[in-house]
């Protein structure tokens, strides 16, 4: 996956500036940055949501939207499905969609991660409704991953798992973005950590350079980096 020189805007105010970014296949990629800082926005850039008029995008070599589309599995929050869908329909509707979904892959992840596909979409509780996401985004079988906020409201026992599937269930070759505001939890997965701040890519770096050259764990990293105490 490679950005360059990508420049947004909504509503006349600059979100992203001069970002340019190359990550190599098969990394689990951290996106850290605090509330407002843009990662929903570039995941969303990525996966061809929003359109930009500055800057090329390049997915598994491609860069029209429509085929980086297809290489592409964007966690949706589900927000276009009515409360009395089920999960079945919901199920059948990604089946229909996507090309590249499994139903064999999405009830092994289901089965693991406890859901029941007779239940309707309002009767999930936060946690429930997390673990489907992330069943239905790891059902297909893409090249980059990109899971936004996927343990937001989960509890711990419920994280893991999440976090426990998401290892399972990542292809050797395919790369997954995450970004999540619990640092930690989401630590133990983490080959590279990229930081967004001031609209910037500030920072990618292997988890491995943290540890070696600043002897400090990721969340601390991240902190340092936002407070200025690392330039
Ligand atoms: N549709 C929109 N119209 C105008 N501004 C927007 C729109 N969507 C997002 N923004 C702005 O873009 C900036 C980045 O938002 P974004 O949701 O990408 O941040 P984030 O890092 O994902 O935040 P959080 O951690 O709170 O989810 C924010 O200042 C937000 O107000």
């Amino acid at each position: 996956m490679k950005i360059e020189e990508l420049n947004y805007k909504k509503g006349g105010k600059k979100i992203l500036e001069d970002v340019n970014l190359k990550l190599d296949s098969g990394k689990i990629i951290g996106l850290l940055g605090e509330n407002g800082a843009g990662k929903t926005t570039l995941m969303r850039i990525i996966a061809g949501v929003n359109s930009v008029s500055e800057g090329v995008i390049t997915v598994n070599g491609n860069t029209k939207k429509i085929l980086i589309k297809e290489n592409v599995s964007l966690s949706d929050h589900l927000d276009g499905f009515k409360a009395t869908n089920k999960i079945s329909e919901i199920v059948h509707f990604y089946n229909a969609v996507y090309q590249d979904f499994s139903i064999t892959k999405y009830e092994d992840i289901a089965n693991f991660l406890g859901l029941d596909m007779t239940k309707k979409l309002a009767a999930l509780s936060t946690g429930t409704r997390g673990k489907l996401v992330i069943a239905l985004t790891l059902a297909r079988s893409a090249k980059l991953y990109l899971l936004d906020e996927p343990l937001s409201g989960i509890d711990s026992i419920s994280r893991k798992k999440i976090i426990s599937s998401i290892i399972r269930w990542k292809d050797d070759d395919s790369t997954i973005i995450i970004s999540d505001h619990y640092v930690t939890a989401i630590a133990s997965l983490l080959d590279e950590v990229v930081i967004i701040k001031n609209q910037k890519i500030r920072d990618l770096i292997p988890v491995e350079q943290i540890q070696s050259d600043y002897h400090l764990g990721i969340e601390a990293y991240y902190e340092k980096v936002y407070l200025g105490e690392i330039q």
